[in-house]
């Protein structure tokens, strides 16, 4: 039987709980998706981080105060799990990022495809691909941060443990803060195998409060490494200045 790889992603991002994960979006900011990758197409990404080719850019973190580690954005084309990813991804978190746009009183609204609105960061000068490659070792961190490249910013971001917990690394927590409108801030680690995907907001969700909505802005980071390598494939969805 013929099996094309991005049918294949976009079955099981079908797949996913999908009355769930924008349950718990609305509710913490972030939920995870359960098993996406399986351990080989994992291993194989990972790989990927020491090849010559296929990146844009690499960013060692200790250099702009960003944490310890590196990260290596993908250039064009991507490859085609990334692609396949991020295609099949956007038209299920679009509908929630409009949703919070509303609740917010924002404007803007975002096309139901990826095209469509890659076709509308690159109207606005961002034509830079953002999906990224991260490669912590033993003492690495990524600090708090919120992945904002110009005036285009899709509100929801995914990012894929590529690495097994507990077996490849030990540490390294994906972590969550989320800081409320004159109020003490509220973190959340979130719990990830490998070949499994968080998905969060990039940087402000709306929360119902007594006297109506209000907005928290949130960032997110890694904890120390322990022990061992730790590799994550980020997918952001607007592209980059
Ligand atoms: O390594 C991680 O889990 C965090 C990655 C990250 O900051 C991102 O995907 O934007
Ligand atoms: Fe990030």
């Amino acid at each position: 039987m013929r099996h094309s790889r991005g049918m294949d992603i976009a079955n099981r991002i079908a797949a996913l709980d999908w009355a769930r994960i924008p349950a718990e979006l609305d509710g913490f900011g972030a939920a995870t998706t359960g098993a996406l990758l399986t351990p080989g197409e994992c291993a194989g990404l990972a790989a990927l981080y020491g090849r010559e080719d296929g990146f844009r850019s690499r960013v060692v973190m200790a250099r702009h105060g960003f944490g310890r580690g590196e990260y290596r954005y993908f250039a064009n084309p991507l490859p085609p799990l990334v692609g396949a990813l991020r295609e099949a991804l956007y038209p299920r978190l679009a509908p929630v990022a409009n949703a919070w746009n509303a609740a917010l009183g924002l404007p803007r609204r975002f096309p139901p495809g990826l095209a469509a609105f890659t076709a509308e960061c690159h109207a606005a000068g961002q034509a830079r691909p953002t999906p990224l490659l991260l490669r912590y070792g033993p003492g690495d961190y990524n600090c708090l941060h919120q992945d904002l490249y110009g005036e285009q910013v899709f509100p929801l971001q995914v990012a894929i443990l590529l690495s097994e917990p507990g077996r490849d690394f030990e540490g390294g927590e994906f972590v969550l803060t989320e800081q409320r409108p004159r109020m003490q801030s509220r973190a959340e680690v979130v719990p990830l195998r490998q070949g499994e995907a968080v998905v969060f907001a990039v940087h402000h969700r709306p929360v119902r409060g007594t006297r109506g909505v209000y907005r928290v802005m949130l960032r997110h980071g890694v904890s120390r490494i322990r022990m061992g390598e730790r590799f994550t494939l980020g997918v952001i969805f607007h592209d980059a200045a």
